[in-house]
């Protein structure tokens, strides 16, 4: 008799966490922890570090399941999202509700229960705001989805802030403005070479509705604000001259991606690009970090 594994690709298991985009939710709750310790001057109290980043991670996966859940038509036409378990019917709509509702659920009663109130509603808010705003309304609406939908993967080290403090500071404000300026080109680079993905599935990316050239020009002029956002800690005093540094390094080979992109634009260099977004995001964090703990 066929095993169980002949018939599927992979294991159910596997299948519920690849519809949490675990891959993402880890950078977004990188942020978050890096929020955690940038809030307080010494080490971070245990409790709202370890019940803090759970429940975050449980929103986060709920929220991307979600996506996965709306989005299952779209997923089936384009290429990169085809092999997800929805369009591969390897799990049920029902059964991806009711997988969103309970880590949701749990993510938030610990949030509420174990962090504070104050973390709780902003993470469900985070949580409308991507599953719904975002996927819902503004992706099949309008090219502008991106920069408006960012706002929600910005939150995450605002999230963690008010884990710890119970508040929301305006340092937690400028964490959240690096990476709302990170989105876009983050996001657009990614649209440059799978523009025809998004075509077929008439999703209104800028790249489908503008154009390359205009796109790739708001990716260059995108990544000069996010390099300029990314002084503001240092400008503030928030952060010194560790993250200074890291900051101009990392920021000046990025804006040597889009200017590439800009005048010699290849889909290669675009994926290099976009993966140098990752990159650049996770070092500029832990540049944060760094630079909080070993300030001179
Ligand atoms: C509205 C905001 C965002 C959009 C539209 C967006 C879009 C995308 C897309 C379409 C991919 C898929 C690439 C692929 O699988 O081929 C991706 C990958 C990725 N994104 Fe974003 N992103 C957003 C925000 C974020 C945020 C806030 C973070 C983290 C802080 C993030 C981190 C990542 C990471 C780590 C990957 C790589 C995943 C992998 O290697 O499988 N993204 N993003
Ligand atoms: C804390 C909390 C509740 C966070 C929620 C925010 C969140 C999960 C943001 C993720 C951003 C993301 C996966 C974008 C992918 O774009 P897409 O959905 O257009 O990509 P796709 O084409 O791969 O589905």
């Amino acid at each position: 008799m066929a095993s169980e594994a002949t018939w599927h690709p992979t294991s159910r298991w596997q299948q519920y966490l690849q519809l949490t985009k675990p891959r993402v939710v880890s950078l977004i709750v990188f942020t978050a922890v890096i929020g955690m310790f940038l809030a307080v001057p010494g080490p971070v109290p245990l409790p709202p570090l370890v019940f803090g980043t759970l429940g975050i991670a449980l929103v986060a996966g709920a929220a991307a399941a979600v996506n996965c859940l709306v989005e299952q038509k779209i997923d089936a036409v384009m290429t990169r999202t085809r092999g997800r378990p929805l369009p591969q019917g390897q799990l049920t709509s029902l059964q991806t509700l009711v997988f969103s509702g309970v880590i949701g659920g749990v993510g938030l009663a610990v949030l509420y229960n174990l962090v504070n109130p104050l973390t709780m509603w902003l993470t469900l808010a985070t949580f409308v705001g991507y599953a719904i705003v975002y996927t819902v309304v503004l992706k099949p609406l309008t090219p502008q989805n991106i920069v408006i939908g960012g706002a929600s993967g910005a939150m995450p080290p605002v999230l963690g802030w008010a884990a710890v403090t119970g508040e929301v500071s305006h340092d937690a404000l400028l964490l959240f403005l690096i990476i709302f300026a990170w989105t876009p080109p983050h996001f657009w680079s990614l649209a440059l070479y799978r523009k025809q993905d998004y075509a077929k599935a008439g999703v209104p990316m800028l790249p489908v509705t503008h154009g390359d050239q205009f796109t790739r020009l708001s990716v260059f002029l995108y990544t000069l604000i996010l390099v300029a956002v990314t002084l503001l800690p240092f400008a503030t005093r928030m952060s010194g001259w560790i993250y200074l540094s890291s900051a101009l390094v990392l920021g000046a080979v990025y804006i040597a991606y889009a200017v590439r992109i800009y005048v010699a634009y290849t889909d290669r260099l675009a994926r290099q690009a976009f993966r140098y977004s990752i990159v650049y995001l996770a070092a500029l964090f832990s540049a944060l970090l760094v630079d909080h703990y070993v300030r001179f």
